[in-house]
């Protein structure tokens, strides 16, 4: 028999998540059928949407919703070797048992001095939206000035990174000073710490006098009320998150952006990762991103929590903004 821990949402969060809005439970998994297998999770990914999506699609008492690189232990499916290895959204658990349905496969040429981790982040789903946001929502291309917030997490880091190769100017914005030297090391050509400038108009009109083209906007409130007023003509917005409005329980109220869209002909289009994958830009991305890596040009970084039991803490440090790169727990 296995024993399979998860953690559960004990009840709906209120504000920022808390330790105590989670419970850890233990159950016996029963045996397995034909065509089943048993996977245990080696790497599971906290991200910014288990927010807002608890909201919508979570009960009190559930295990919370996620995705996982996970190795097959046991397998009664000819399909699925014993010590291969998936990524599936499983929920917060340590095993699991699966039909084979939902489990996606690591790329086959995946390089074995490559962790595996990479596939919950530069080469799973935040750099994957950070590939369709930028080419195919922002459509960015050389000469554009590109600004992203939330530069230094998954999805920025790896905006300002592709920005680049296309020829972009690359802005970010993102939380403390360890974190500005990190973008200017990965080769953002302006980044400044957005809880520390005096004025964040000025900032932006700083690093760029002539305005922006492309806005990927993973924060929303304040800060997209600003950025949106030094937008170019003809600029164009991809809306990927809204992380600052997350714990919000009553809406924020702003400015109205409406002129800004008419007299500078804005076009501005929110998207969701999930409705992109299957299609064709979704494996040419992957493709791509693995090979970027491979040759050197694409670097990342990963903010490991180690223990399942730290799953918790590991979530909200994330969403307070510990994390450079990718927030990964290693079981
Ligand atoms: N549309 C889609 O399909 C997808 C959307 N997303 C969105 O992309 C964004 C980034 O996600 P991801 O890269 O995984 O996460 P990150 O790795 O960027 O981690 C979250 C970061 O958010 C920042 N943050 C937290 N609170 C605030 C706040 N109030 N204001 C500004 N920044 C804040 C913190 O960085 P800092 O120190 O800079 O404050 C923190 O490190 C999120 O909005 C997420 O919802 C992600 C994946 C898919
Ligand atoms: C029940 C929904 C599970 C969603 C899993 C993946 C969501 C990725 C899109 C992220 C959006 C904002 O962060």
């Amino acid at each position: 028999m296995v024993k399979s821990k998860s953690w559960t949402m004990v009840k709906h969060f209120e504000g920022a998540p808390k330790l105590e809005d989670f419970k850890l439970i233990e159950k016996e998994l029963p045996p397995l059928k034909e065509g089943e297998l048993l996977l245990e999770s080696v790497f599971l990914s906290v991200d910014p949407y288990m927010r807002p999506y608890s909201k919508t699609s979570l009960k009190d008492g559930d295990v919370m919703m996620g995705s996982q690189v996970a190795r097959v232990v046991e397998s009664k499916n000819p399909a699925y070797q014993v010590g291969s290895y998936y990524v599936s959204y499983s929920g917060w658990t340590t095993h699991f048992i699966s039909d084979g349905k939902g489990l996606r496969a690591l790329p086959t040429d995946w390089p074995e001095n490559l962790p595996r981790s990479l596939a919950l982040g530069t080469v799973g789903m935040p750099g994957l939206t950070a590939y369709i946001g930028l080419l195919e929502i922002c459509k960015a291309k050389q000469g554009d000035v590109v600004l992203v917030n939330c530069a230094a997490g998954a999805v920025g880091s790896v905006v300002g990174q592709i920005a680049k190769l296309k020829g972009c100017k690359v802005v970010g914005s993102t939380g403390s000073d360890a974190k500005v030297t990190y973008l200017k090391e990965i080769g953002f050509d302006e980044a400044f710490n957005y809880k520390t400038v005096s004025s964040l108009e000025e900032a932006l009109k700083n690093a760029s006098p002539e305005g922006y083209d492309c806005y990927f906007e993973n924060v929303g409130g304040v800060f997209s009320d600003v950025a949106l007023q030094q937008m170019k003509q003809f600029g164009r917005i991809a809306v990927c998150g809204a992380i600052s409005m997350y714990n919000d329980s009553v809406p924020q109220t702003g400015p109205y952006v409406q002129p800004y869209f008419v007299f500078k002909q804005l076009r501005m289009e929110g998207f969701l990762i999930l409705s992109w994958e299957d299609k064709p830009q979704y494996q040419e991305g992957q493709k791509q991103l693995l090979q970027w890596i491979v040759e050197g040009k694409l670097n990342f970084h990963e903010h490991i929590t180690n223990g399942f039991e730290n799953m918790p803490a590991g979530f909200i440090g994330m969403l307070s903004g510990d994390n450079i790169g990718k927030a990964v727990i290693k079981v």
